[in-house]
């Protein structure tokens, strides 16, 4: 998928032959074993996987996942679409994704640590403020990248808060950084409704996950008057056409640690739910959750990719195709997480904290400018919103590649 979308946007620029060989391919790949002691006094051994997708623009920047589908294919994919994600953000990095192949919710706290502290280790050789800074992705969060920052810190006999974004704020984490994800999803989703003249207040969205994208997203929609009817999440679909409650269900969620028979909303199919009628659909769970099969069935007007990578090229197609609803690119709708993780780096860097009035005001300049660009680019040269963004990202990409040269 990555690769197909590189190539429509590469052909789109005409890229010159050798910048785009060289924008294409990862730098390096690196696969470690991590070996953790299970809580019944076994070993098991686990794969854990980086990508550093290119370096040219600066330290490769992105999310680290622990679930049962990382693969090297994904995190290969998912480091690309970070690439672009930065440039067009005009934010200083190459891009970079790893993930440890694991099922983190049937691990104990205990067992989770150790499997990061574990990788981390294998990690150091590769990682560091310049080189390379993870964050939080799918099944990982604040505690996670405590735990890389102290065994880096510990290696290097001093603390070294730029190592990881998305720490926690004593931690020297960022203000704002745990929802920026959401709140930019919600931002761009409400420019897309004020373009397409619908009103916050009397739309509609569904949104399928609700973990940290998901969650934030639900609040920042709620917040801005958007009636929320329908959420998912691993454990299931809850339905209701009056609204559903978010800060109730966040709290059923903390006490049953899924969305499943929540009091204040029915069960659906969760697949029926995403071909519901809404004003935004909002996946931010998976990729590939947008496929032939039911894109020619969504009745939403908005599909807001705050996943990386929900809709097929095959969905894509489609889309085009029946050209009535406005799709915001995941490099595009999910890019406050690191827009802000940039701002958390820079803090780092400058031993200086923000306050988070500061941080979502100037994540909001970003994300307008980025947003207009995307727009004003497709309109301009008549092309999809999701070929716009990635050829305006693979141009920067492309700009420093052929400034920087080729040593023979
Ligand atoms: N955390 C971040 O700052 C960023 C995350 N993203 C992307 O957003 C997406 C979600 O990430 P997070 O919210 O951080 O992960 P998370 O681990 O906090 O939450 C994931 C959510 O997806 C749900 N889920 C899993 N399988 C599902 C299924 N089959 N059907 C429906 N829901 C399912 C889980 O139950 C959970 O609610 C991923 O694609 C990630 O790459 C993108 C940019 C930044
Ligand atoms: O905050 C970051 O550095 C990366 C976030 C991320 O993994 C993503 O945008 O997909």
């Amino acid at each position: 998928m990555a690769s197909t979308q590189f190539d429509r946007a590469a052909d789109y620029l005409d890229l010159d032959q050798s910048v785009r060989e060289r924008c294409k391919w990862p730098k390096r790949l690196i696969t470690v074993t991590v070996p953790v002691q299970r809580d019944n006094g076994d070993t098991e051994v686990f794969f854990g996987y980086r990508v550093q997708h290119h370096l040219s623009r600066g330290p490769v920047k992105g999310g680290l996942r622990f679930h049962p589908n990382v693969s090297i294919g994904e995190v290969a994919a998912l480091a690309m679409w970070m690439n672009w994600k930065c440039a067009l953000m005009g934010l200083p990095y190459g891009g970079g994704k790893g993930g440890i192949a694991c099922d983190p919710r049937s691990m104990s706290t205990r067992e989770l640590e150790n499997m990061t502290r574990r990788f981390t280790t294998e990690m150091l050789p590769f990682i560091g403020p310049e080189t390379d800074v993870m964050a939080p992705d799918m099944g990982t969060n604040a505690q996670t990248m405590a735990w890389i920052t102290d065994v880096y810190s510990t290696h290097a006999g001093h603390l070294v808060p730029s190592i990881v974004t998305g720490k926690p704020v004593e931690l020297l984490g960022s203000e704002g950084r745990t929802q920026a994800t959401g709140h930019g999803v919600a931002f761009t989703i409400s420019r897309a409704f004020y373009k397409l003249g619908i009103e916050d207040t009397k739309a509609t969205a569904i949104i399928q996950g609700f973990g940290n994208v998901g969650a934030h997203a639900a609040y920042t929609l709620a917040r801005y008057g958007v009636t929320i009817t329908g959420i998912s999440d691993i454990t299931g679909a809850i339905w209701n056409p009056k609204g559903i409650d978010i800060n109730q269900l966040t709290e059923h969620v903390a006490k049953t640690h899924g969305v499943k028979d929540f009091p204040g909303a029915d069960a659906i199919d969760p697949e029926e739910m995403l071909t519901q009628p809404c004003d935004a659909l909002v996946p931010a769970a998976l990729e590939q959750v947008i496929h032939a099969d039911n894109a020619g069935k969504l009745q939403c007007r908005v599909l807001a990719e705050a996943a990386n990578g929900p809709t097929t090229p095959e969905a894509d197609t489609i889309l085009e195709e029946r050209g009535d609803i406005f799709l915001i690119p995941d490099v595009l709708c999910n890019a406050g997480g690191v827009t802000v993780s940039y701002f958390e780096w820079v803090q780092n860097l400058q031993h200086y904290q923000w306050s988070e009035q500061e941080v979502l005001s100037k994540l909001e300049t970003m994300l307008e400018k980025a947003f207009e660009n995307v727009m004003h680019f497709a309109e301009t040269n008549q092309m999809s919103h999701r070929v716009a963004a990635l050829a305006l990202g693979v141009h920067e990409v492309a700009k420093v590649k052929a400034t920087r040269g080729l040593f023979p």
